[in-house]
């Protein structure tokens, strides 16, 4: 054991969360010697990740399984039509916050609450976790500042000064055929919950606000904001391109991890004297401690790994947010971003200044967007499938939205575009799926091997009807839209020829009085094929290292200690112990802020 591989505090897998720890805990004291331990490579002013309008060609690119992403490939699953759904995860160095869409929404404060108080997690409530989302962001939007919001943190939140006329049309029908549920200024107070938001000018905080630097227009990511703005700090050291393997353990204390590197995977140790915390995501912190032998007895002993502790709550519980995408034609005057979502690289180079600008109406495609809950009415739409889920889960909570989502001003899909075309789509996403997954080793201690990944997406009827009723909803705005020219056929279900729901192109909208158009039983089963079909991942993979009581097979105490070790813990989205109705970087970085809380105090470090 050299100097140079021992470290105080190794930190396994440096995404969004990871280095938020990491970042805190090194600013705050020069002595203390850092490790990151990060998979993906560097992210360091690397224009596909700090230019905004990069993130979809990013990801749509042929490419992106080669370096910042690791796809995930589901079993097959009958619920989503035997397909097997790929799940991206960002590898790099910043993880999801340096590849993700840079959609800021927050949670309700009543996720938080939950976790505290049903799920017996002291500390994590919405009045612990607030004042610490506050102090990480710097909330550029002026005239709506309320109170949970922060003005001097690292995370710059800005909003694009002009809007989209497709944006903006949507808004507009949403406000005059949804009169229940109206435009609100602020989507992210934490309590806002069914409203369509906001895009008009005359409104002062407008969905989705992004995740954009407002001043120079750079994805505000946690490598560029905790780690990398501390290059001579010699005490804080990053390993790129280094897997790590497993946990090494002195008994059932842990003293170091073991990781592959390079590219002939040489195999290498290092040290912890204090402490070592895995935050490698929803996928891979799982995965490191199974490898570690920590887990449910069948998935180690198929592996061949001896176990250390038996903790049957590894990789279960599985939870993401699914995402559908309808498409619609639209009239020339609609403005889309096609020509970015499609661009070639010197297309795309020649419009990455002006488009990375805050001012940017295009820069996300992204303008507007909603949260909606079921009235008492569209309860009865939704039937007896979503009752009881209803009742148990979502009653009590009014601040729990059931869908999120958005138009988009372009078009999403595989199939191919009529040249010179333009198209709108409009994108909803299930915010607490009934039904949760899991995520195992299958390859013994190979850190590359593929994972036993089951998603569980639609495995319950009351997620089908939530995604049924939704269908039906936004299709009524999307024909009241004045840019609106008829469906995609291959994005819409696939209707008879005689049925009255049938999709076919037209030359304008109906009047926004017109009556709902009537489905069948024949029509909704029809709905229900085309969401299983086409279902894919919103991209926020958590849960699989859940932060529960032992007793109800929870993996990490509240303090994030991983149960039956000492010197460990598990900092990152794997320990959700229940989704969030929101995107997810915000909630990684309460649970990165608060991680480190937890780690000062315990080591008696400053913050
Ligand atoms: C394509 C995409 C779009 C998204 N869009 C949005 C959005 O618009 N708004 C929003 O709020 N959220 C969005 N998200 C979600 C958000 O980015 C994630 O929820 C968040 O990054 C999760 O943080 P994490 O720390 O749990 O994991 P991650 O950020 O995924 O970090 C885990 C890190 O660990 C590394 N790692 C994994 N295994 C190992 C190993 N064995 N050894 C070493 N390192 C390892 C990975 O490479 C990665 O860097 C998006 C995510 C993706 C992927």
């Amino acid at each position: 054991m050299t100097q140079d591989n021992t470290f105080d505090i190794i930190i396994a897998g440096g995404g969004a969360t990871g280095c938020v720890i990491a970042g805190k805990l090194a600013a705050a004291n020069a002595g203390l010697k850092v490790l990151i331990l990060e998979a993906g490579p560097h992210s360091l002013n690397v224009d596909t990740h700090i230019q905004p309008v990069r993130y979809i060609s990013n990801l749509m690119s042929p490419n992106k399984s080669s370096k910042s992403f690791t796809l995930h490939v589901s079993q097959p699953s009958e619920a989503v039509a035997n397909r097997r759904i790929v799940v991206p995860a960002g590898s790099v160095l910043g993880g999801g916050s340096s590849v993700n869409f840079m959609v800021y929404t927050r949670a309700a404060a009543s996720d938080y609450d939950c976790w505290e108080k049903i799920h017996q997690n002291p500390g994590w409530g919405s009045k612990d976790l607030i004042p610490l989302l506050k102090e990480i962001e710097t909330y550029t939007l002026e005239a709506s500042l309320n109170s949970t919001h922060g003005t001097n943190g690292p995370i710059r939140i800005s909003a694009p000064k002009e809007y989209t006329n497709v944006a903006t049309q949507f808004l507009d029908v949403a406000r005059h055929y949804d009169k229940r549920r109206g435009v609100t200024d602020d989507w992210n107070d934490f309590t806002n919950a069914n409203a369509y938001g906001p895009a008009l000018v005359e409104l002062t905080n407008p969905f989705p606000s992004r995740y954009i630097h407002d001043k120079t227009g750079r994805r505000s990511d946690t490598a560029h904001n905790f780690v990398y703005n501390q290059a001579d700090n010699q005490n804080l050291v990053v390993r790129v391109e280094s897997r790590v393997v497993r946990v090494l353990f002195d008994g059932t204390r842990a003293e170091g991890v073991e990781y592959v590197a390079g590219e002939d995977k040489v195999n290498h140790k290092v040290f912890a004297s204090r402490l070592v915390v895995i935050s490698a995501g929803a996928f891979g912190s799982p995965s490191i401690l199974e490898r570690s032998g920590i887990g449910a007895d069948e998935v180690l002993q198929r592996n061949g790994i001896p176990q250390l502790v038996d903790l049957p709550g590894v990789g279960r519980d599985y939870n993401d947010h699914n995402v559908i995408f309808t498409h619609y034609k639209a009239c020339q005057e609609a403005e889309t971003i096609d020509h970015i979502v499609y661009g070639t690289p010197d297309a795309l180079q020649s419009m990455a200044d002006s488009l990375t600008i805050s001012d940017s109406p295009n820069g996300s495609g992204l303008n507007a967007g909603f949260k909606l809950r079921p009235s008492s009415e569209d309860l009865q739409e939704l039937g007896p499938a979503f009752e009881k889920r209803w009742n148990e889960f979502f009653a009590s909570f009014p601040d729990k939205p059931v869908i999120l989502g958005g138009p988009a001003n372009a078009y999403t899909g595989i199939g191919p575009m009529d040249p010179g075309e333009k198209y709108f789509a409009l994108l909803y996403a299930l915010l607490y799926p009934a039904s949760t997954g899991s995520v195992h080793i299958a390859h013994g201690l190979d850190p590359y091997g593929p994972l036993d990944f089951h998603h569980s997406y639609l495995e319950n009827e009351a997620d089908v009807a939530v995604y049924r009723w939704t269908y039906k909803h936004l299709r009524e705005i999307a024909r009241r839209m004045g840019f609106y020219r008829g469906e995609v056929l291959d994005s819409h279900p696939n209707f008879s020829e005689k049925s009255a729901a049938i999709c076919k192109p037209e030359d304008g909208p109906v009047d926004i009085n017109a009556p709902r158009i009537a489905y069948t039983v024949e029509d909704d089963a029809a709905i229900d094929d085309f969401h299983r079909r086409t279902i894919g991942t919103a991209w926020h993979s958590m849960g699989t290292c859940a932060m529960k009581p032992r007793s109800k097979v929870g993996v990490v105490d509240s303090r994030l200690n991983v149960y039956g070790t000492t010197h460990l813990k598990v900092a990152d989205l794997s320990i959700c112990p229940e989704n969030v109705g929101a995107n997810t970087y915000n909630t990684a970085l309460a649970v990165g802020a608060k991680a480190a809380m937890l780690i000062a105090e315990e080591l008696v470090l400053r913050l």
